[in-house]
């Protein structure tokens, strides 16, 4: 029987083509020799989450065994182990030991390594020297026992429960992903309902808790920006991204122009009478000359703003600056005085003044923004088409009986879907390309069809509701049963929003399963799926706009069980010279989206406690900018 592997090699010369890589296609003989069938391959560079991206994107593919080789040094550019450690559901440090004693008998210089293994959702993942020598020696202390490491690890996933649908199943303990199978004091194991029951539900969460910037680097990790295509400029939209740079194919202006309406004359000339022997209007419409114009030293050429000069001249004169002398029956100007001295050069903009040709204009990565400068100086440019990264195109979904989609009377128990609405508007002011999935009920064969029909042509899809302990919480367990989805977080020590869920299916495509109550929906999706959307969508800074230089307007209690992110108004005090934050409510139940309302900035305060049990008015404060701040 063969398994499936995957080879990362983690280098940076490698990944810039400074080096060849010889520890991957080593490692590839290696593991063929020992029955394994290598499914992927890839070299990226000492990046912790270009390491933990790879990791997460082959695990959710289902590969066996993930062999990562190089960055287990002790450099500072040695990040492997940093970036899967905390991607483990389990470590297996016993696999580590192993190739050290083992790899001591060849050199001492093993003593240095930080070899190490874990388990990334049903993925064994080992991560060994770089050097060809010293990751063909360390996997091979352990590739007698990795087939068996493998299948343990798959098959424990196999056991992972669904309450609806394994009514025998006894153990309720999670073993992949995220879940935390170990953790006595979060899970209860045993429970005396009947499994597929109410009574037989999870008294206990199955999900780790992970911290918010754990969680962060998960979904960043996840996901990466979509492939370019060309675009004419008539489709080019406010939040889009340029996936090259924008040259440009001609000089502006491409003729020597006018600056002022006035006259074009030979600056030599200076002061005195002349004779208009033509007209140079906007358009280049020449009368009564040929163009292009041509004048000689004695005569001048009535010009406008924008319009080419005439070959001959050097100096433009305003108009304000002339006398008229003489005009024919027609009131065609015939003599004009010049009044004042001409400096040659003044008033004309040279060919290429406002951009040369061939200049870069616009770089890779620029967002179009909703100035209009992007688009302009495209325009500009002559180009007629633009590579711009693909926009996601990403589905919203509300899950739940009890909601109710029509304006008329509310039956009893129901409420209004305000979550949909409100997160296709934050889509769309994204840039991203908003797709409304409806409502769906809690049944969860309904909801696995709709989210997998709706995924058939979205590149993710963004549900609310359903992920927390109730009887009816079917999306978790619908993404891993129905979906074969690989939860890569389902709770996140943050108030509101602990029950905030990201899963990757394995065609590659990931839920962002939301908490239902309407604020900790919104809050969640800015805190995780905006970054992953700007990422998706091709921005280099996709982390959102996290100010730390910011200063409580006032005093906010700090919450004793969580960190939170405050809803919060971000405004320039010009009073006290300072970005000030003040919480836009009082109530900041995660029930109430009113507290949502006049909302720019989301605090992230920390967890208070009896020493340090406020933020008090004046004290700086992160905040991540969700909105434009006011200036008040
Ligand atoms: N035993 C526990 N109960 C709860 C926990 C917990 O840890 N243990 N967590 C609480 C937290 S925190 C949150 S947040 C919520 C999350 O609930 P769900 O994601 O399961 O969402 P629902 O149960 O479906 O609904 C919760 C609430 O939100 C309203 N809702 C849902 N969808 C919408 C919508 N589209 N528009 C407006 N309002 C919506 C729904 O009616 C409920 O009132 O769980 C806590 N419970
Ligand atoms: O996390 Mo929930 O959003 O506190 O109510
Ligand atoms: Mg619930």
């Amino acid at each position: 029987m063969t398994r499936s592997a995957g080879i990362l090699t983690v280098s940076d010369n490698c990944s810039r083509g400074l080096a060849t890589d010889t520890s991957g296609p080593a490692l590839q003989q290696q593991l063929q020799a020992n029955n394994w069938t290598v499914v992927h391959t890839e070299i990226v560079p000492d990046d912790k989450q270009k390491i933990a991206s790879a990791v997460i994107k082959w695990s959710a593919t289902n590969c066996q065994l993930i062999v990562i080789a190089g960055g287990t040094g002790i450099s500072p550019s040695d990040v492997t182990v940093d970036a899967i450690k905390p991607l483990f559901s389990k470590r297996l440090p016993s696999l580590a030991v192993a190739m050290v004693i083992g790899s001591l008998r060849i050199t001492p210089m093993a003593a240095l390594s930080q070899v190490t293994a874990g388990v990334v959702g049903c993925s064994v993942v080992v991560a060994v020297p770089g050097s060809k020598k010293g990751s063909v020696e360390n996997l091979q202390q352990i590739i007698s026992v990795l087939p068996h490491a493998v299948d343990t690890a798959a098959a424990t996933q196999g056991t992972r429960h669904l309450h609806v649908e394994q009514p025998k199943e006894k153990d309720t303990r999670v073993q992949c992903g995220c879940s935390r199978p170990d953790n006595a004091d979060d899970n209860q194991a045993e429970t005396i309902g009947e499994q597929g029951t109410v009574a037989g539900r999870p008294r206990k969460s199955q999900h780790l808790m992970v911290s918010v910037d754990e969680a962060l680097r998960i979904v960043i990790g996840s996901v990466q920006a979509l492939p370019p295509r060309d675009m004419l400029l008539s489709d080019v939209r406010p939040g889009m991204v340029l996936a090259a740079a924008v040259e440009a194919q001609e000089p502006v202006p491409a003729y020597r122009a006018s600056i002022m309406d006035g006259y074009a004359v030979v600056a030599a000339d200076g002061p005195g009478d002349y004779k208009v022997i033509g007209a140079s209007t906007a358009g280049g419409l020449a009368q009564p000359l040929p163009m292009p114009l041509h004048m000689n030293t004695g005569s001048i050429v009535r010009v406008a703003t924008g319009a080419p000069v005439p070959e001959g001249a050097d100096a433009v004169v305003m108009v304000e600056d002339t006398q008229l002398l003489q005009a024919d029956n027609q009131g065609e100007e015939l003599v004009v005085r010049i009044l004042a001295g001409v400096q040659p050069g003044q008033y004309i903009r040279p060919v290429g003044h406002d951009v040369s040709q061939g200049a870069v204009l616009l770089k890779s990565g620029t967002v179009v923004s909703p100035v209009g400068g992007e688009i302009g100086t495209m325009v500009v440019s002559g180009n007629r088409t633009f590579s711009v990264h693909t926009v996601p195109r990403i589905a919203v979904m509300s899950t739940g009986d009890e909601l109710s989609e029509s304006p008329g009377e509310l039956g009893h128990g129901h409420v209004r879907d305000s979550n949909r609405p409100a997160l296709l508007c934050a889509l769309r002011a994204l840039g991203v390309d908003a797709v409304d999935a409806g409502v769906v009920r809690d049944d969860p064969a309904l909801l696995a069809r709709k989210i997998a029909e709706t995924l058939e042509d979205c590149h993710g899809i963004i549900t609310t509701g359903g992920v927390s302990m109730g009887e009816r919480d079917w999306v978790k367990p619908v993404v891993e049963q129905h979906l074969k989805g690989r939860i890569l977080f389902g709770r996140v020590a943050m108030k509101p929003a602990k029950p905030s869920t990201f899963a990757v299916l394995p065609s590659g495509k990931f839920i962002f399963a939301l908490p239902g109550n309407p604020a900790s929906a919104i809050v969640a999706f800015h805190v995780f799926s905006a970054p992953a959307l700007r990422k998706l969508s091709g921005h280099q800074k996709y982390d959102g706009a996290q100010v730390t230089a910011v200063f409580c307007g006032a005093d906010m209690i700090l919450d004793r069980g969580r960190p939170e992110f405050v809803r919060g108004r971000l405004a320039w005090s010009s009073g006290r010279d300072k970005w000030l934050v003040y919480v836009t409510d009082a109530h900041q139940q995660s029930s109430r989206m009113p507290s949502m309302l006049n909302t720019n900035a989301l605090v992230a305060l920390p967890r208070g406690s009896d020493v340090c049990p406020k933020a008090c008015a004046g004290d700086q404060v992160n905040v991540i900018v969700i909105a434009p701040p006011a200036f008040e």
